[in-house]
Parts: structure tokens; sequence; C-alpha cells
């Protein structure tokens, strides 16, 4: 099969207006830290990366795929531009991937990435015939660099200062090297940050030129809330035009890229439409696998008001269902959970109990029981608040991270909150 490559409108001109692109926002974790990005908020009229209004599974991305491609039959290229980065989830990443493209197979394919954890990836990658990768490169210079990322997590390791730096430059010139050697179009990001790398960037330019890169995009910075570069001004337009103009003498320039959202789709510039939100919302409000029967969400609870039980205490779940006629979740079902102890076994036995229900809403859990339950189809989420608007939430796919628990602190591990009840 050949690709159209002509028709993707981030790099064709004449495609721009003609065929549409979507991003499927199936990555939400990261594993390095910009200094001026900022993913925690999600309002709808914020154009920006990093920005998404829900998190898909690559089986609930797939029927959000299918129900987007009725109502714009233009899309052309489906990315994965996080809002994280995509190999900080490279298994959700490649399965989507592999999904869109028997699915799809004159789908143009491309993915954004900040070149941490790509290179074990790329040969599969091109198998996959994705088109074109993209790596944000702000800095060759690892001074610069440790300017503009505050962390870098590599190989279950933390970095910070010029050593997260050199760990990441240090991968993103290798991916960008083996990129090409495996034939992939390879486009280069680097965000323009007055005062940081503004004058650094000719030097990206030079560096990735030699080493391959296609095309570059010389972003200018996005001023974000709630980021360590906040009050850094933005690029002024006659820098970035400079900027450009300069890198030009290395890399054919990409001017016209829109900022987009993770969950970007349709016309580039324009912004998304309410119907295709709509669809986005009920992708994300289906089982984690869509072809599943799961019409259930099981909830830990003391009194059978509020989650404030941690899944290895429990003795019994809730079973609720949800009433769409009067629009309300109902209590259906209370089951006995397995005794304590067993290890493994113990939670591969709750997995049965619950193999109806789409979700367990608890207080607190570990690692090993969120493993097993999440393999059988079970998404574990820890919460606190009042079980039926938790409840209600699951079913019609809403927002539900003013109900998340601070980043689990008290997740099994680190400092578990429960009293030891064995989450083995
Ligand atoms: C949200 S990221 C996701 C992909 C991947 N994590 C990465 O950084 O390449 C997509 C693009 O948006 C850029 N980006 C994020 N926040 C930005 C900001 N405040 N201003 C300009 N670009 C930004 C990233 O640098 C990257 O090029
Ligand atoms: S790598 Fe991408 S998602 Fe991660 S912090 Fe940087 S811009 Fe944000
Ligand atoms: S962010 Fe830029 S490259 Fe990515 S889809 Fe939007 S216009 Fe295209």
């Amino acid at each position: 099969m050949t690709l159209k490559i002509a028709n993707h409108p981030c790099f064709n001109d004449a495609s721009r207006h003609k065929f549409g692109r979507i991003h499927l926002p199936i990555a939400p974790k990261c594993n390095i830290q910009c200094n001026y990005c900022n993913r925690k908020f999600d309002c709808m009229n914020e154009n920006r990366p990093g920005v998404t209004s829900k998190i898909l599974s690559p089986q609930q991305a797939m029927h959000y795929l299918d129900q987007a491609m009725i109502l714009s039959p233009n899309i052309a290229v489906v990315g994965i531009a996080g809002p994280g980065d995509p190999f900080a989830n490279p298994n959700e990443t490649m399965e989507t991937l592999r999904l869109v493209r028997a699915k799809y197979p004159e789908m143009l394919l491309c993915v954004a990435t900040n070149g941490l954890d790509l290179l074990p990836y790329i040969d599969e990658l091109a198998e996959l015939q994705v088109s074109h990768v993209t790596i944000t490169i702000n800095a060759i210079d690892p001074e610069i660099g440790s300017e503009i990322y505050a962390w870098v997590r590599y190989n279950k390791k933390m970095y910070r200062d010029i050593d997260a730096a050199r760990v990441l430059i240090g991968n993103q010139l290798e991916a960008l090297k083996r990129l090409k050697e495996a034939g992939v179009t390879a486009k280069v990001n680097s965000i323009i940050i007055p005062g940081i790398n503004d004058t650094h960037v000719i030097e990206v330019a030079r560096k990735v030129a030699e080493l391959g890169a296609d095309i570059l995009n010389c972003m200018p910075y996005y001023s974000t809330t709630e980021t360590v570069f906040e009050n850094i001004p933005e690029p002024s337009v006659d820098m970035v035009a400079e900027i450009q103009k300069a890198t030009s003498e290395y890399l054919p320039q990409m001017k016209h890229c829109s900022r987009c959202r993770a969950d970007a789709v349709g016309i580039i510039g324009e912004i998304n439409s309410e119907e295709m939100m709509q669809k986005l919302a009920e992708a994300a409000a289906l089982p984690k696998n869509p072809t599943d029967v799961r019409p259930f969400v099981a909830v830990s609870s003391l009194e059978g008001v509020l989650i404030n039980q941690h899944l290895g205490e429990a003795e019994r779940f809730l079973i609720y269902g949800m009433d769409y006629d009067k629009n309300e979740c109902v209590l259906v079902d209370s089951r006995t959970a397995p005794p304590t102890g067993g290890g493994q076994q113990r939670w591969e036995e709750l997995a049965g109990i619950l193999k109806d229900c789409r979700a367990l809403l608890v207080n607190g859990a570990g690692g090993s029981p969120t493993k097993v339950l999440n393999e059988h189809g079970i998404e574990v989420m820890v919460l606190e608040g009042i079980i039926e608007e938790a409840v209600y939430g699951v079913f019609c796919g809403q927002d539900l991270k003013h109900l998340m628990k601070s980043s689990q602190i008290h997740a099994c591990g680190s400092s578990c909150s429960g009293t030891g009840g064995g989450c083995g």
C-alpha cells in the first residue's frame, strides 16, 4: 500500500483546507517535565498542546475514530501527541497504532514525542508505516537544556539539572539518527523560549540537519499558567520570523503549525466541533474494551455513602448499575470479597467476582491488585468523595479529576493509607 503522504495537512499547505487530522488522546503520562508544559487544565476553549478533555484506551480510541470518520470523512491523518508522551505510555501507543493500521490501511499515522524512550520502538514504527515522527528538541547543549527541563525519568531513575538534559538530548539525537536509518520522515519541533534558547535554536537546526531531519518546526512558546516559565513573555512575531529565516539555511520549515490540543480533530485551525466532542465523551464512557459487556461499577465503602475504604481492607463490594431512563445510578448488588492472603490468587479471584464491572472505585490500592484487575479489563480508580457522584461520572464519561486523591499519595509502596490489611 502506498500512502498518500501529500494528503498530510501539516506537511503540505495545499492539503490544509482539504484534509483533516485527528489526535487520539491515549497517552496521559510523561517521562520528563518541561518548564513550559502544564497538562492539568482542561478548558474546551483552550487551544494549546497538552490539553485534552478525555483520555481513551486504545480500543475506546478506535471506537471514537470510527465515529469521527463518519462525521468527518476527510480525516487523512491519525496522530498521537499526548497529552503526555506517547513513549511514556508505549503499550497504549503501539497498540493504538497497530489497531488503526489494521482497520484503516490507507491512513497516515504520525507521532509526536520528546524522544527519551523512542529508540526501542523505531523498527516497529517503520513496519507500521508511521510516516512522520516528530521529536521536540529544544536544545543540544545540556547547559541550556538544564534550564528547560525540570527532571527526566529514564530506566526507572530520576535525573535533574544537567544530568537530566544530558540523558534526554543524548537519546533524542540517537533516536533521530535511527529514525532516518529506518526510513521514517522526521520532523523536529523546537520551542522558541525568549531568553532561554532563542539564540540557540540555530545550533539545534544545524545539528538535527546533520543527523538527517527532514523538516523543522520553530514553534513559539505559549505562556502557560502554573509553569516555571509562566512569567516569560511569548516570542514576538519578528523573533519567530528571524529564527525561521536563519534556520531555513539548514532545513525546510513548517510555518503553519497551530500548536494543537492533544484531542484536536478536523481541519487544522478550526476548533473541535461540539458533535465531535460528544463522540469523544461517549467513547470515554465505554468500558476500556467497548466490546466487553460490563454494565456495572464496583465500589469499596465502609458505610455505603462515601468511597472511603482501601481495596485491601474491603470485605464486600457495592455494585452499581445505571438507570438511563431516570438518568441516575442504582445500587444493584453487594458481593463478598475473596478472603485475605493468597497473594496474586486473591486478585485473580476478585477479577472473576467483578468480571461484569468496568471499574472499581476505591480509596487506595496497591500496584499488584491494580495490575491484575487492569489486565482483566477492570479500571481501578483511586478516588475520594460521594459514591453516587463518582459512579454517575464513570457511566457518563465525566472528568473525575476533582475526586482524585492527590497523585495517589496513599498508594501502597510509598505511604499506604490502609492498615496493612494486605494488598499483596
Ligand atoms: C504536548 S506535547 C506532546 C508530545 C510530546 N510529549 C512532546 O513534548 O513532544 C506536543 C508539543 O507541544 C509542545 N508544547 C507543550 N507545551 C507548550 C507550550 N507551552 N508552548 C509551546 N509548545 C508547547 C511540546 O513541546 C511538543 O512539541
Ligand atoms: S515532553 Fe511533552 S508532555 Fe511532557 S512535559 Fe514536555 S511538552 Fe509536556
Ligand atoms: S500541532 Fe502542528 S503538527 Fe501537530 S497536528 Fe497541529 S498543526 Fe499539525
